[in-house]
């Protein structure tokens, strides 16, 4: 209800003329209120629910106190913590907070969409099917929190509209015995569907998708291996969307690796097409990050061949050669061939026989980076690149500490949770962390403003290396191999630049009225065209 204007004291201070805000309230920080009421939790989790209950209250405010506290929160709303709040997500649900759309709503998909309110307003959708929610496995419908918290980085760190975001869940079921058994499970009580009632499901999805909201871009995210290839391969020229684990991962861990290469060149002088690098792990991720390295190489001048031939995969199986009987396909293009001895199986062997220069865990094998892999990469690397690069922190390959204890300090470190830094015989190092969190904000707020039909392998590229670039001279003297987190804002502009120019060059770009800006005038206008929260509309009725 209004109540006209606050009266402004002769003290200068703010008095409400209402009796529902406390006198002094306006004249307090209510953001300095909400840290330290967040602090006062005890869990990640307690943490996550309080956050997400400011959020419903008071949107500004709560993207104030987070664009304010990134390096606090963002581990909170996002990796690792919401790996918890999905697993305990049908336990935790307070209010309705996104999308879900069902296998029992097949055939009717077009009605389901149009119940979102911000109908032709959404631009960016992210949408998982919960199969395999960051290392965690299939947790069905419980998914959602993982596209919420790609969406508040979206908000966070690109500057999307929040009324532009929409989170989406398909309930197709679970495999998850245990779901299926708990009372409180929200999702569907049923196995998932076969292939081809989930492929005709993904079909009529992507279909009224683009009906009901024609200015959307689709984030796929955490599906299972085998369906996050062949969706991005069915759907991608087809409509605006791009698939996260395997090219928003591939593309932020080359930024990634071109620095780290770059700052152990510096030590070892190895040309970038010496690297020999080392996945432990070939699924979405792995191979995602494999044919990104390769694809740069060749752009470098390497052949295909030979992009190809500076990468060795690892599965759950060992050294992944051509030979092995029954490879899934997305294994096949980087088998080796040139190695026909007895199988290799422990890591230990094949670093032995490989000799990497870098080393990259996409397993969700905890601790599988022992004391003995890392120290024979220090062994054999003067500056050993070693990212463990599975979320959430309870997978990763190995911890920061222990990298850097082991290595003596000469490991060049990214992981995909966040660690501190570490203090190691009088010195501070400070990891990076490899996470898909620095790229798709840019590549989605760039492919939104240039109205591109498709996402292509070069708007991808073109992230990545505008990732790679944008260290300050601070940073890149902190050796440093991404950014600093608060940074991301103005990180974003400069990859949604780059995005859209890769957009222009493919010519998918529909908004053609920046073809005619300078780079300088572009950019200007994309971070213009960032929202702002402001908590000072939380009360207008004063
Ligand atoms: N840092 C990031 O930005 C980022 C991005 C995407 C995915 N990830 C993480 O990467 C991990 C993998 O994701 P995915 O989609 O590729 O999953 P996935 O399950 O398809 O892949 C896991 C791979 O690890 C292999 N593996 C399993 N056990 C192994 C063992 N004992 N030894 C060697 N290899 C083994 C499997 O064979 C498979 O190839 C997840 O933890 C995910 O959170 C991180
Ligand atoms: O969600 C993340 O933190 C990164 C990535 O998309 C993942 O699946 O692990
Ligand atoms: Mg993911």
């Amino acid at each position: 209800m209004s109540l006209g204007l606050p009266l402004v004291a002769t003290n200068g201070h703010v008095v409400p003329l209402t009796t529902r805000i406390p006198p002094y309230f306006l004249n307090t920080d209510h953001r300095q209120r909400c840290l330290a009421q967040l602090r006062s939790k005890h869990t990640g989790l307690e943490k996550y629910i309080y956050l997400n209950g400011l959020k419903e209250r008071d949107p500004n405010l709560f993207y104030e106190v987070l664009l304010g506290n990134m390096l606090e929160i963002i581990p909170i709303l996002y990796t690792p913590t919401v790996g918890d709040a999905c697993s305990n997500y049908s336990h935790i649900w307070r209010r309705p907070e996104g999308l879900y759309v069902s296998i029992e709503h097949k055939g009717h998909i077009r009605q389901v969409l149009h119940t979102w309110p911000t109908g032709l307003a959404s631009r960016i959708a992210v949408v998982t099917d919960g199969s395999r929610i960051l290392g965690l496995g299939d947790l069905g419908a419980n998914g959602l929190p993982i596209s919420i918290g790609k969406l508040d980085l979206y908000i966070a760190g690109a500057g999307i509209k929040p009324t532009s975001a929409v989170p989406i869940c398909l309930d197709l079921g679970t495999n998850t015995e245990k779901f299926l058994e708990d009372p409180l499970y929200i999702g569907v009580r049923r196995k998932r569907p076969a292939t081809a009632e989930m492929d005709e499901f993904m079909k009529e999805f992507m279909e009224a998708m683009k009906e009901t909201f024609p200015q959307l871009l689709v984030q796929f995210e955490d599906f299972s291996t085998d369906n996050a290839f062949r969706y991005l391969e069915m759907f991608k020229t087809q409509y605006r969307c791009f698939n996260d684990d395997i090219q928003g991962t591939g593309s932020v861990v080359l930024s990634g690796f071109l620095n780290s290469a770059r700052l152990a060149s510096s030590a070892t002088g190895t040309p970038l097409s010496e690297q020999r690098i080392l996945f432990f792990g070939a699924g979405s991720a792995g191979i995602g990050v494999a044919k990104q390295l390769t694809s740069f190489f060749t752009l470098q001048g390497m052949s295909e061949d030979e992009a190809r031939k500076r990468i060795y995969t690892v599965d759950s199986k060992g050294l992944i050669t051509a030979d092995r009987k029954g490879l899934q396909e997305h294994k096949i293009y980087f088998a080796r061939t040139d190695y026909d001895g007895p199988a290799l199986t422990s890591l230990i062997d094949i670093i032995q026989y490989v000799k990497p220069t870098a080393l990259l865990g996409l397993s969700t094998i905890r601790n599988a980076f022992t004391e003995d892999v890392v120290r024979l990469m220090a062994s054999l690397n003067a500056r050993p690149i070693i990212f463990p690069l599975s979320n959430p922190v309870s997978l990763c390959e190995v911890d920061y500490s222990d990298a850097i204890k082991w290595t003596n300090g000469t490991v060049i470190f990214a992981s995909g949770s966040p660690y501190k830094a570490v203090k190691f015989e009088g010195k501070v190092y400070e990891p990076g962390q490899g996470n898909n969190m620095y790229i798709f904000p840019g590549i989605g707020l760039g492919t939104i403003l240039s109205e591109a039909r498709h996402v292509t392998d070069a708007m991808v590229e073109q992230a990545s290396i505008a990732l790679a670039g944008s260290l300050t001279d601070e940073e890149e003297s902190s050796e440093l191999v991404y950014p600093r987190l608060a940074r991301i804002r103005d990180i974003s502009a400069n990859i949604a630049l780059a995005v859209i120019r890769a957009a222009q060059t493919d010519n998918v770009d529909e908004n053609v009225l920046f073809r005619n800006l300078t780079d300088e005038a572009l950019l200007d206008y994309i971070k213009a065209k960032q929202w702002q929260p402001c908590s000072a509309h939380s009360y207008p009725h004063l």
